[in-house]
């Protein structure tokens, strides 16, 4: 579904990306766990193009968005993000947020976005909130109209940049639950998260890097039991 090949990502002089392979299968959940700094956010933000890579391939469904002729706007239609901030439309209502993207893009009439979009918000459990303005709501419901609203798109994946790092602690499960009924639904996702035992529990993988480079790649059950390197141990150790 989606592959990796020989990701490099600098910032001027700064390399933030080393060389990473790897792959997401569909259906498959990856959290994406390491230090600060170590990019993660700019592994996940090259695969819907947030940033260009330096040198390297990625390639969604056997094509390559790295490609020159890409069109971006068609890859980031099949690729969801939810960011940590949120990232509403302040000015647009719970349902006009859901609605926007849809309409514009994909053409839909305002009438089936509409009805789209309700259902989505009945998913995340928001139904009654779709007359609401953002700043109505709090930090959890805000993050699940976001997932909503990436979702009305019908993406192919779904990647998450440390979507529950802004919340205050009692809203942080409403969003993972969310979260973790898509995974349920068999949806392609990439986590980038500090919430080990989501990682643990719901992803497939887990993807260590460390520095720019991908250290380990692992069952959770193997990673978070017994990490093969010394890096991963450090790491496991700090946080857990
Ligand atoms: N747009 C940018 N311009 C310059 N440097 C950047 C940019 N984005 C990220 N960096 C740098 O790249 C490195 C990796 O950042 P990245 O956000 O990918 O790390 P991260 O592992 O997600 O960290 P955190 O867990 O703290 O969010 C950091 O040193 C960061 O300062």
């Amino acid at each position: 579904m989606i592959k990796i090949d020989n990701l490099h990502k600098n910032f001027e002089k700064l390399e933030v990306l080393k060389g990473i392979n790897t792959g997401i299968k569909e259906g498959e959940v990856v959290a994406i766990i390491g230090p600060s700094g170590s990019g993660k956010s700019t592994l996940l933000r090259c695969i819907n193009l947030l940033e260009q890579p330096t040198e390297g391939s990625i390639w969604i469904n056997g094509e390559e968005i790295t490609s020159k002729k890409t069109n971006i706007l068609k890859v980031r239609a099949k690729v969801g993000m939810v960011f940590q901030h949120f990232h509403l439309f302040p000015h647009k209502t719970v349902l006009q947020n859901l609605t926007y993207a849809p309409i514009k893009v994909k053409g839909l009439t305002k009438k089936e976005a509409e009805g789209k979009g309700r259902d989505l918000l009945q998913r995340v459990g928001l139904a009654e909130k779709a007359d609401e303005y953002p700043s109505r709501l709090s930090g959890g419901q805000k993050q699940r109209v976001a997932i909503a609203r990436a979702l009305a798109m019908d993406p192919e994946v779904m990647l998450f940049d440390e979507p529950t790092s802004a919340l205050d602690p009692e809203m942080v499960k409403e969003v993972l639950e969310v979260m973790k009924s898509l995974a349920h639904t068999g949806m392609t996702m990439a986590i980038v998260t500090h919430e080990m035992g989501f990682a643990r529990e719901v992803a497939d993988r887990v993807l260590f890097l460390d520095g720019g480079q991908l250290v380990e790649d692992a069952k959770p059950s193997e990673f978070f039991s017994s990490p093969k390197t010394q890096r991963a141990k450090d790491f496991l150790e700090k946080i857990l």
